[in-house]
Order: structure tokens, then C-alpha cells, then sequence
């Protein structure tokens, strides 16, 4: 899916704000989000299913500044939590819980307690402990938890070994046979209403072959199920569309679409899908300049002001991310650096072999960056957080201010003696 930062007279733009512009404003590392990038991509996925019942839902975890969501809550965007926290998030930016998706291995009581008092629309529940753990806090709220067990159905969704789900050694989801018993048992649990069924197989998957390998097994429960007088009445695809960090040809959710409904067809499930990369990753960038170039015998190294604490995909999953300048440096020569961050370790590079034409100061972007870029942000070294921007048009607003000392601080103390 196509985004709106693009080159004007030399230089990159988010929209009609150049991102020099921005860098001067509010300093580097510093992400820049495009509201009509986020936009674009929430509503290509609306319309891929709008000729079905369905709800989608963004992933928080892919991005979960609150402007962000706020953006999306106004679309008419559900979402998809992991947490507590990010379910605060979802309400503080306005989103509707009936609308809340609650996936993850391990909700504690507590988070279940706060879902249940905010009404929370799914809770997607991942093992028979939760699901009793849920029934019994349910019961004591005197309330019905509206549940879709997510299904393992033990597919090679073939993405990297961490972003993979839905494998049987995944620590996610119930495998097909339990999810059957659940389901039996459920009926008759007296905090558990029984909505959907769910499976979610990985991330930044580029083919819809898994999908559809993942439906056909879900679906052989649903028909098992329907035998035993068990219907549903959603059924939850997950997320999981890739994007293009380099040379990779992502499957547009108009064509993911058209490969699944068709399987569908003759049923009446409404369906949510719960897609965080494809709607938040190429809405976004992180800019950062050159520090310093440091030329040794075997490498050259371009060390930016951003570092794994700020963006840490490469050294996590050793992923490509483009890396550009904000505007083309017509005196420096091509050369081929290792980008690294100031951090002490290693493995702290954003790109690896690049062929760049910079200076000490020069403004570089790393595209792609606005899915699981700011956070899985840490504050390594004692470095403070990046401030995030969003542009709308030819605004741009400081969504999130840079972390200062006094932040990285609060609530540390000194022993008194
Ligand atoms: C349950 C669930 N839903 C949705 C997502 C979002 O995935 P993606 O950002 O790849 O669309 C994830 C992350 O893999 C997930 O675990
Ligand atoms: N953090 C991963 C995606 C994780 C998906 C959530 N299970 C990434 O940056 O690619």
C-alpha cells in the first residue's frame, strides 16, 4: 500500500511537511507518523471487507501513541490489546471497548477485572486456565465474558522464527482438539458467553497461502462444533499482512480478501481482522543525523543519534529497513557505511552495508518505521525516548514529547544511609 511521504524538490515530505522542517523543530531521533497514511490503509482494509458484516481491529501493539489511536478511534476502528495498559490507552484516546479485542497468553487477574468493568467487547482467550480464571471473575462481576477461543492450527505462516504464531511449539493460542473440549465445556460456564472463534498465525506474512491453510482448519472445528449445537457468531482472522521494508511484494488487503471470503461464503459469521504493521508501517519514519563518520580499515561507520533503544527490528530480527537521506548531499561521495546508534553494544546498527552519499550533520530517515519502531523503544544507556510527531496536511504536532532526564528518573531514589 502506497504512503504519503514522498520526494518534493530534493527533499523527502511526510504530506506537505518537509521533514528537515521537522528535525529542525523538534530534534532527532524523532518519529514522524502520516494521519493520512494511517487513514488510507485503515480504510483499505474497511472496504476490502465491506461486502460482509466485519469490524477491524488495529493492533496497539504495533503503535500505540495515543494520537495514533485517536486517529483511528475516529474511523470507527475496534482494537486489538495485549494489556492493561494498552487497553487505558484505547479508552484515553476514545476508542469504544465494545469494540476491544483482548488476545494474550497471560491477562492477569487484575487486567481481566478492568476489561470486564469496561466492557470490553472479546476477550480472545488462550489457554483453559484463563478460561476459567475468566468464568469465576466473570461470575463475581455478575456479568457473561463474550469469548472466542484463538486456535493454534499449526501452520508455517514462513515469516521469521519471533514473529511466527501459529506453529504448535508457539506459546500461542489452543490447539484444534483442546479447543474443541473448551468450547463443550464453555457452554455450560455461567460467566462465559460464547461469541467467536479466532486464530492470528504471524507477522509480516507476504502470502495469503497460510491464511488460507489456517481457515480450512478452523473452519473443519467450526463444522465439528456445529454438529454439537455450537455456533458462532464472528470468527477472527487476526493480523498479520506484511509490508514492503525492501524488495518484498506484500499481498494488498483487497486481494487478502478476495482469497478468504469466498471460503466463507453461506455462513454468517461477522468477521474481525486485527491488522497493527499493514495499517501503522510505512505511516511512519524515524529521523536521525549523522553524528559522526568514523572510517576504519575494514568498515566505515555513519554513528546517528538514533540507536537500538529507538528502533530495535534490526537487532532483534536482523530486519532491512531502508535507510535515505532527508536531502540529497550533491558534495559527498557514495560510500558504504554501517549505520550504527551510540549505544554500547555490538549489535547496535540500523543498516548494515549501505551505499550513502552523507556528512557529519546530514538528516537520514529510516522508513517503515511506524509499526513496532517507538515501541519497543527502551531507554538502554539512559537514553530518553524519541519524541514522536504526527503531520496531518502541512501541520505537524508533537503527539508525544522527547523523554527528558527527570523523566527516565521518577520514582528512583537514593538509599539514605
Ligand atoms: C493476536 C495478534 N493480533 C494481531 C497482531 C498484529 O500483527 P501484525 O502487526 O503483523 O498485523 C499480532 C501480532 O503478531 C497478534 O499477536
Ligand atoms: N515486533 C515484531 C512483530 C511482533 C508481532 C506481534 N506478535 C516486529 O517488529 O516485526
Amino acid at each position: 500500500m502506497t504512503d504519503h511521504f514522498h520526494m518534493r524538490d530534493g527533499a523527502l515530505y511526510a504530506e506537505d511537511v518537509a521533514l528537515s522542517d521537522i528535525a529542525q523543530r523538534f530534534g532527532t531521533p524523532c518519529y514522524v507518523y502520516s494521519r493520512a497514511t494511517l487513514e488510507r490503509h485503515y480504510r483499505a482494509f474497511d472496504e476490502a471487507l465491506a461486502s460482509v458484516p466485519h469490524q477491524v481491529c488495529f493492533a496497539v501493539k504495533a503503535n500505540s501513541n495515543l494520537a495514533v489511536l485517536g486517529v483511528l478511534a475516529k474511523l470507527g476502528s475496534g482494537f486489538d490489546i495485549v494489556s492493561g495498559g494498552e487497553l487505558r490507552r484505547v479508552l484515553a484516546a476514545g476508542g469504544d471497548p465494545s469494540k476491544v479485542v483482548f488476545s494474550g497468553v497471560g491477562k492477569t487477574a487484575d487486567e481481566l477485572r478492568f476489561a470486564l468493568e469496561q466492557r470490553v467487547g472479546t476477550f480472545n482467550v488462550e489457554s483453559e486456565s484463563e478460561l476459567r480464571r475468566l468464568d469465576q471473575l466473570a461470575q463475581a462481576a455478575g456479568t457473561r465474558a463474550s469469548i472466542a477461543l484463538r486456535v493454534n492450527p499449526d501452520v508455517d505462516a514462513k515469516t521469521h522464527p519471533y514473529i511466527s504464531t501459529g506453529l504448535k511449539q508457539n506459546k500461542f493460542g489452543v490447539d484444534l482438539v483442546t479447543a474443541e473440549r473448551l468450547y463443550v465445556e464453555a457452554q455450560s460456564m455461567k460467566g462465559i458467553h460464547i461469541s467467536g472463534i479466532a486464530s492470528h498465525i504471524g507477522s509480516q506474512l507476504l502470502d495469503v497461502s497460510p491464511y488460507l491453510d489456517a481457515l480450512d482448519r478452523v473452519l473443519t472445528l467450526v463444522d465439528r462444533l456445529a454438529a454439537k449445537g455450537i455456533e458462532f457468531d464472528h470468527l477472527d482472522v487476526g493480523g498479520g499482512l506484511g509490508v514492503r521494508y525492501r524488495d518484498e511484494i506484500p499481498t494488498e488487503p483487497a486481494d487478502w480478501a478476495k482469497a478468504f471470503l469466498p471460503k466463507l461464503a453461506g455462513r454468517r459469521f461477522k468477521i474481525m481482522t486485527e491488522p497493527g504493521r499493514a495499517i501503522a508501517g510505512n505511516a511512519g519514519v524515524l529521523l536521525m543525523r549523522v553524528e559522526l563518520i568514523k572510517r576504519g580499515e575494514a568498515k566505515h561507520f555513519a554513528v546517528v543519534d538514533a540507536a537500538m533503544n529507538d528502533l530495535l527490528r534490526p537487532s532483534l530480527y536482523q530486519a532491512w529497513m531502508d535507510i535515505v537521506p532527508l536531502r540529497e548531499n550533491r558534495t559527498a561521495s557514495v560510500q558504504n557505511y554501517d549505520v550504527v546508534g551510540p549505544v554500547c553494544e555490538t549489535g547496535d546498527w540500523l543498516g548494515k552495508d549501505r551505499e550513502l552519499a552523507i556528512a557529519e550533520g546530514d538528516l537520514l530517515a529510516v522508513r517503515t518505521a511506524g509499526a513496532y519502531g517507538f515501541v519497543m523503544a527502551s531507554n538502554y544507556n539512559t537514553r530518553g525516548r524519541a519524541a514522536e510527531v504526527m503531520v496531518d496536511g502541512d501541520r505537524a504536532v508533537l503527539v508525544r514529547a522527547r523523554e527528558t532526564f527527570d523523566d527516565l528518573v521518577r520514582g528512583e531514589r537514593l538509599l539514605e544511609s
